[in-house]
């Protein structure tokens, strides 16, 4: 099958989890029994409340964490024994980069990231999320800091994008235009994206695929059109909106009221030492 653009989406990376458990350092369980087939060229929603595993699911398919052998394979490769290239996951410790609080302009952060060889993708991506080339990072606001991260993250033609929640600054226009860019580039490249997020505005027909979390574990997932998720509901909602608050509605009745088990709330509890997003050392093999 070939994509609008003649691109052959077989060529671009599928993703395979195989049932796939995982354990924190402290022995808290993480994942557990994950399988799950993402098609080349696919757009898959990860979807779950917090603590679900989200984070922990992606950062694990991007390499930066060991899984056990032949649980994951990405375009039939092991993202942490191989070294994936192509693989790009933008999540927290991206964000909390902290050059882009100094006082530096934007084409030396491009320029930076490959911006001057990648000089159409560059330019396209400053004018989708409306860039001003002469701003300075230090004097700017944190959904304009977004977008040029944005930008820099997305300048080099990934094969693999793992997005973790990062277009929560973002106004609804430059959400909308971020979108659209993410579909054009699965329809004229050869790319996979996943896309963790709880902001469902402007998404409804985005995605190709449906994963839905819970407490580790998958709950359901799928191709979009399994779910009936077509339309706007009287509500305002869209029926994507309306089927993924039932699921956290279920989810939460299913979990009951947070009381202090082990092994919740800790995600940003301490980014030194213990693991945490953002400043973990890759474990070796
Ligand atoms: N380093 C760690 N050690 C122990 N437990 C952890 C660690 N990091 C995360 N957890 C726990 O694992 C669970 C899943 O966390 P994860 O960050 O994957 O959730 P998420 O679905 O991405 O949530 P959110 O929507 O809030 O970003 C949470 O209960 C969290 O407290």
């Amino acid at each position: 099958m070939s994509n609008a653009n003649g691109v052959p989406k077989e060529q671009a990376p599928s993703i395979e989890v195989n049932s796939l458990s995982y354990a924190f350092q402290d022995g808290s369980s993480g994942l557990q029994n994950v399988t799950l087939s993402l098609p080349p060229g696919s757009r898959t929603l990860l979807i779950g409340a917090n603590g679900a595993g989200k984070t922990t699911l992606l950062r694990l398919l991007s390499g930066k964490r060991l899984a056990p052998k032949k649980t994951i394979s990405i375009a039939g490769i092991d993202p942490f024994t191989s070294g994936l290239e192509g693989v790009t996951y933008l999540g927290l410790e991206w964000v909390l980069n902290p050059i882009v609080r100094t006082d530096i302009d934007v084409p030396t952060l491009l320029s930076s990231v490959g911006g001057d060889y990648y000089t159409e993708r560059r330019d396209e991506l400053v004018q989708i999320l409306d860039i001003d080339t002469a701003w300075r990072m230090h004097a700017v606001s944190d959904g304009e800091r977004r977008r040029v991260q944005l930008a820099m993250g997305l300048i080099r033609p990934w094969r693999v994008l793992l997005l973790d929640e990062i277009t929560v600054d973002l106004d609804l226009l430059s959400r909308s235009n971020f979108l659209a860019f993410l579909n054009k580039e699965t329809e004229i490249r050869a790319c996979t994206i996943v896309y963790a997020t709880h902001i469902l505005d402007n998404l409804a027909g985005w995605p190709t695929h449906l994963v839905h979390m819970h407490m580790g574990k998958v709950k359901e997932w799928g191709n979009v059109d399994k779910f009936d998720v077509g339309g706007i509901r009287r509500s305002g909602n869209s029926q994507l909106g309306e089927l993924v608050l039932e699921w956290l509605k279920d989810d939460l009745r299913e979990r009951g009221p947070r009381g202090g088990r082990p092994g919740e709330g800790k995600t940003y509890e301490n980014l030194e030492g213990r693991g945490g997003y953002g400043n973990e050392k890759k474990i070796e093999a």
